[in-house]
């Protein structure tokens, strides 16, 4: 139907990166947001009236997503947007989804996948169906944190079966309403627990009081993507932020408008393409960076220019150019934990150590980050050892090998920016990275044929 990966990939399958001849120069149209696509698309299912998603994400997480509203009942069509959008690039040929919510059904089955967002953020969601609603998903995702969700769930109303992990298969028998109210949440495993009860919380009859227990929070850019979205439907939301108690959001009950939403590029995803203006002392350009963001990818401007870049932000978008000397850094990437993978491959190519801290929670994630990333790059030569919350890295020449992916899109990305400097770097199941990105191997050789073209006509 799409054209797009939707299974998580083949094992067998070994991409041998490309390396860089020399410094990169190259414009890269990265697609849509995966956080900000599925948050637009529970939002305006929700919503009392029709909206838009322009330029959407289409990968695994999304079209898993979109599959998964529709089971319950939810119109979404494929459009073709006016020419008024401008550029279209590889988010979809200037497509855009029509959303149009109806009354949430079940039975219905949804596959998450490995998505975090489908199988936290669905959930409420389903506690409004008025019937049975089953998840199962990728095996990964009978091992990836639930119980923040499920048991925040039942206490607000909702009945929920599941095999008393709190974890996946389970299904949420939707009841047509949730009470909704005050909650208590430990969300120091994931942030996506509190976004989950904030998304469907207008249409709970008393809306929500979210507070978090536990000790550290993660990844806290994407508890205010999720309000900012909220509010820009039209919800009345305080937040610890706007004078109110620390670690605890209120979302008030109300109908949500339609929107006309423009999907910013997926900041995350850049990580790899401005990587390699790092690590070749090139220069990438990525269209359309919004000057004002809640994306936690924002931060690798900060990030690679103290590893040794400098970057510019202007109409066209950001240009990142690199001088071919990393420095290592030490740094607290507890918010943005999801830039960690290709951050490890640029400081396994830097002239000296990096920690990075406050990420414990990525043992949890896709796979186990920290043992993932630590293992594979140990295996091309490096010196890289997990910490209690990290990694230290000791750069090391490297060598090449077969990369393992362990079905984590970053690890594959991360791989790929290694094999820009290291020769004979066998990525396994390069495909894996379709479930945020799709099409990365032929967006990465676009970058490196366009770095060739523009060097023969100089
Ligand atoms: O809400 C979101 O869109 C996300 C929140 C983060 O999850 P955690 O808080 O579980 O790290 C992030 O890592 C993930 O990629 C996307
Ligand atoms: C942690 C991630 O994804 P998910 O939304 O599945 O949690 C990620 O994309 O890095």
């Amino acid at each position: 139907m799409t054209g797009i990966e939707t299974s998580p990939g083949d094992h067998t399958a070994l991409w041998p990166a490309p390396t860089a001849d020399g410094a990169v120069d190259a414009t890269v149209t990265v697609p849509g947001s995966k956080s900000v696509t599925n948050r637009g698309l529970i939002l305006a299912a929700l919503a009392a009236e029709p909206g838009w998603l322009r330029r959407p994400l289409r990968s695994r997480d999304t079209l898993l997503m979109a599959a998964a509203l529709r089971a319950m009942g939810v119109g979404i069509e494929e459009t073709v947007s006016d020419g008024a959008l401008g550029s279209s690039g590889p988010s979809g040929g200037g497509e855009a989804w029509r959303v149009i919510p109806a009354g949430l059904h079940g039975p219905a089955t949804i596959d998450v996948g490995n998505a975090g967002t489908v199988m936290r953020f669905l959930p409420p969601v389903a506690a409004l169906a008025d019937g049975p609603v089953h998840f199962d998903g990728d095996p990964r995702s009978h091992e990836r944190p639930l119980h923040g969700v499920i048991d925040a769930l039942r206490a607000l109303g909702a009945r929920i079966d599941d095999d008393g992990r709190g974890a996946l298969p389970m299904t949420v028998h939707g009841g047509g309403a949730l009470d909704g109210g005050p909650v208590r949440v430990d969300a120091s495993s994931s942030s996506q627990f509190v976004s989950a009860l904030l998304l469907s919380a207008p249409r709970f009859n008393q809306g929500v009081e979210v507070r978090h227990t536990g000790a550290a929070l993660p990844s806290l850019p994407h508890i205010r993507m999720t309000v900012d979205m909220l509010r820009a439907a039209g919800a009345r939301v305080d937040t610890p932020e706007a004078g109110g108690e620390r670690g605890v959001w209120r979302v008030a009950p109300s109908a949500l408008l339609g929107r006309d939403l423009v999907v910013e590029p997926d900041l995350s995803n850049a990580a790899p393409f401005l990587a390699a203006a790092l690590v070749t002392g090139g220069r990438v350009t990525i269209p359309d960076w919004p000057e004002r963001t809640t994306q936690p990818g924002d931060e690798l401007r900060r990030i690679f220019t103290e590893m040794g870049g400098s970057c510019e932000l202007t109409d066209t978008g950001l240009t990142f150019t690199g001088t071919g000397r990393i420095t290592g850094i030490d740094a607290d990437l507890h918010e943005v934990g999801e830039l960690t993978p290709v951050i490890a491959s640029v400081a396994a190519l830097a002239d000296s150590e990096s920690v990075l801290r406050g990420i414990a929670h990525l043992r949890l994630h896709e796979t186990d980050r920290l043992a993932a990333l630590a293992k594979e790059i140990n295996e091309l030569g490096g010196d890289v050892t997990e910490t209690e919350d990290g990694l230290r890295i000791r750069p090391r020449p490297l060598h090449g090998g077969i990369f393992h992916t362990y079905e984590d899109h970053r690890l594959a990305t991360a791989a790929a920016v290694l094999g820009l400097a290291v020769d004979g770097v066998l990525v396994e199941n390069v495909a894996t990275t379709a479930k945020t990105l799709p099409d990365f191997p032929g967006l990465w050789t676009g970058m490196l044929d366009a770095t060739t073209t523009s060097a023969r006509r100089s």
